[in-house]
């Protein structure tokens, strides 16, 4: 995961410090793109350990259009606790959009497998999280702004492309907003493995994935935990094995992944800014 360190010090290197929502501080740099070969192993940062478990869970949760935290949390996943109300609603957010786009029976998950099975070429196999009638207003709560029927959070990662050529499959993401600490390695992984199980259920091999950022920053209380973490040499990436059963995107489990060989550093800790 060079692609990771470079960009870890590329902010280090070239950013500006700049104020967030959060109060926290960041520094911060606007525009930046990666590009993993899926055929090169699987995009799992190996310089800190990370929790598979919570990236496969929701990403699977995002699949299934929930949009409530109970899921995540009966499987022990928590990354989401503290945007949620007290139902544990979120509001509108990526599974809404991705299957249900603003309440109006449009699937963009389906649609875009009915394209990639019959018209691979096309230019147009787009998936949108970004909704502007569901942002939030910064003034009040999250757990206000889901009362009102807004998304507790905009989505950060807010809209993807695929793209076949070769009998492979690419997908592009555009991520508007980019915690590099904590979130990109989540980020990474989850949209590896989602396009990996698309090229899977459409008979494709696999291509790569491309993370575009537009504002791309590492909190100003992370920065011990980065300087850490670019001490250790990336290690080789692991391999991650599906269940070839599968021939529906909807119809994958947790026990359908198996992550092998990865071999990280020991976990480093480090608190989110909310
Ligand atoms: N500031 C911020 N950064 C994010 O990455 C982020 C948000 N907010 N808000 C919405 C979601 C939630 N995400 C999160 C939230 C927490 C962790 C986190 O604490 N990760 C720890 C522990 C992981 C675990 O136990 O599963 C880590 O070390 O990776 C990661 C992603 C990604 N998003
Ligand atoms: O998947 C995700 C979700 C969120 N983030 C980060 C990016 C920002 O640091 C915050 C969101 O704050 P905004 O003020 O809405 O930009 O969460 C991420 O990296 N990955």
């Amino acid at each position: 995961m060079k692609q990771y360190h470079d960009l870890l010090q590329h902010i280090l290197n070239e950013g500006t410090d700049k104020g967030d929502r959060t109060g926290t501080g960041t520094r911060s740099v606007f525009g930046y793109q990666m590009r993993f070969n899926l055929q090169e192993g699987f995009p799992m940062v190996t310089t800190k350990k990370l929790h598979l478990k919570s990236i496969i869970h929701e990403l699977l949760w995002f699949l299934t259009g929930d949009t409530n935290v109970k899921y995540l949390q009966d499987n022990g996943v928590r990354i989401w606790n503290e945007w949620a109300n007290e139902n544990g609603d979120l509001g509108p957010v990526y599974g809404h959009q991705w299957r249900n786009w603003n309440n109006e029976d449009i699937d963009q998950i389906k649609d875009i497998i009915h394209t990639l099975k019959n018209n691979p070429n096309s230019r147009r196999m787009m998936v949108s999280a970004w909704n502007p009638s569901v942002m939030p207003d910064t003034s009040v709560s999250f757990s206000e702004n889901v009362a009102n029927g807004k998304a507790a959070l905009p989505p950060c990662h807010a809209f993807f492309q695929f793209y076949v050529s070769d009998n492979k499959l690419s997908c592009q993401l555009y991520q508007r907003s980019a915690d590099v600490f904590l979130g990109v390695p989540f980020n990474i992984a989850s949209y590896a493995l989602f396009t990996m199980m698309m090229a899977q259920v459409c008979g494709f091999e696999y291509g790569d994935f491309i993370h575009t950022f537009g504002d791309v920053h590492i909190y100003s209380n992370h920065m011990e935990q980065v300087k850490l973490q670019l001490s250790r040499e990336p290690r080789a990436l692991p391999i991650m094995k599906m269940n070839p059963d599968i021939k529906d995107i909807f119809n994958f489990t947790f026990d359908d992944f198996t992550l092998e060989n990865y071999d990280p550093y020991p976990a480093i800790k480090g608190a989110v800014a909310i």
